[in-house]
């Protein structure tokens, strides 16, 4: 591969043009939108007439002249539509982790008789801390984790299970499940199963009707570049939300939230998943961002991400590096997510020296060094560039003064 043949890779890319609805720094090649998503212009503009002309002028009316009220579901439909999921069962609101408590609930709720939530040892701790915590408040008698260490999810799914957790795509590794098969694998055990989208939603092609998932969870910061702490988002499937009951009843989620009855009612369908009242700047943020999707084909997306992905793999190999650094990302394309990643000793250091010059990308701990693909603003030319830099670092050590520097100061 000759950096000739990757410039013909952007010249052909369908997304190349994307790169200009987004505010980056000049000169930065930027890989972690797996972590934090990347500005989009629209949602700087958004920004400023919501602070402005919403909040400064039209104060408390905004409520209603500006649909803050329908805010969340308005947002919900957007993501909805990246998500495979028909409307009325995606809506926006808090984070993932205060969203996993209330689908746990909800779900623990529906299986009367079963208490076990079976989840990945590795999935992101998050999920885990908050079935942790679920149980401490309900007591083992009631919700009980059970961790499963190796790969295959598939032979823990036994029909004491109530409740199925996992990330579609892991955090460290980038190891992508099959949606479709798992769902329904754990349905014909009786097990409801909650995915948690966060390294998946904005980042390829799901389909939660079709694969007949009973809720999900994800994030608004990351592929759906919504802002740091952007509000989250849930899905539950229409067939559940009748009897859905979610503990964290606030009175954003009533029936009749301006009666001020002192009786809680769930409001109807999505509308009950809603506890307090929700960030409005944040939010207009992340619905703002969203239009960066408009007339996007997620396959289009997912494709320009294997490619990313195959790039970046095969020119570490070019350079030489493979017996330097360990892949720990699957091979096959149907396999991994929309990041990379290598563990190295020194993976800490070689992350700090690139991004030193301005390739950002991120460790995981121990010894992971992560890179993330963002089709709608991530160049072939970027993966070149990175690369080079990766070289040239790794193989001339130029991270031990790094290295040094960060023992220096822990200790
Ligand atoms: C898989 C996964 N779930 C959940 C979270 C965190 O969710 P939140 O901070 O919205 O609670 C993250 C990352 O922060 C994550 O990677
Ligand atoms: N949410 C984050 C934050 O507030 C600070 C730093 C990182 C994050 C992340 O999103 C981490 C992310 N879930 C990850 O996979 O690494």
């Amino acid at each position: 591969m000759t950096f000739q043949d990757v410039q013909a890779l952007d010249l052909n890319d369908p997304l190349a043009d994307r790169k200009k609805q987004f505010s980056l720094p000049a000169d930065c090649i930027y890989l972690d939108g797996n972590s934090l998503g990347a500005l989009p212009i629209r949602a700087k503009n958004r920004t400023r007439e919501v602070i402005e002309q919403q909040w400064g002028q039209d104060l408390i009316k905004s409520w209603n002249t500006h649909h803050w009220i329908d805010l969340p579901a308005q947002t919900g439909e957007k993501i909805a539509s990246l998500i495979g999921a028909a409307a009325g069962q995606v809506i926006c609101c808090d984070s993932i982790s205060v969203n996993l408590f209330k689908l746990l609930c909800s779900a623990l709720n529906m299986q009367k008789g079963r208490t076990v939530v079976l989840s990945q040892q590795d999935n992101f701790p998050t999920d885990l801390y908050m079935v942790q915590g679920l149980a401490e408040l309900l007591g083992q008698q009631q919700c009980e984790l059970r961790l499963q260490g190796g790969d295959n999810i598939v032979e823990a799914l036994t029909a004491d299970v109530a409740v199925l957790l996992l990330t579609q795509v892991n955090f460290r590794t980038g190891y992508m499940h099959d949606m479709q098969l798992i769902t329904q694998l754990a349905h014909q055990q009786g097990i409801l199963v909650i995915w948690d989208l966060a390294h998946s939603a904005g980042a390829l092609p799901i389909e939660l009707d079709k694969c007949e998932v009973d809720f999900a969870v994800g994030c608004g910061y990351k592929y759906l570049n919504g802002g740091p702490g952007a509000p989250a988002f849930v899905y539950v499937a229409e067939r559940h939300q009748a009897i859905a009951k979610q503990p964290l009843s606030g009175w954003m989620g009533h029936a009749k939230p301006f009666d001020f009855s002192p009786q809680y009612q769930p409001g109807q369908g999505m509308l009950r998943f809603l506890c307090g009242t929700p960030s409005i700047v944040s939010m207009s943020v992340l619905d703002a961002a969203l239009e960066v999707f408009d007339g996007v084909d997620m396959c289009v997306v997912r494709d320009k991400s294997c490619k990313l992905a195959q790039l970046y793999i095969g020119l570490v190999a070019q350079a030489h590096l493979t017996n330097k650094l360990t892949l720990i990302s699957p091979l096959r394309n149907e396999d991994r997510g929309s990041q990379v990643s290598y563990t190295h000793v020194h993976a800490f250091a070689i992350c700090q020296a690139l991004i030193a010059r301005n390739i950002i990308c991120d460790f995981r701990a121990p010894d992971v060094l992560r890179v993330g693909f963002t089709p709608l603003y991530t160049s072939y030319v970027d993966i070149w560039n990175a690369v080079e830099h990766l070289q040239d670092i790794v193989h001339n050590e130029i991270y031990h003064e790094t290295k040094y520097n960060q023992l220096n100061k822990v200790t």
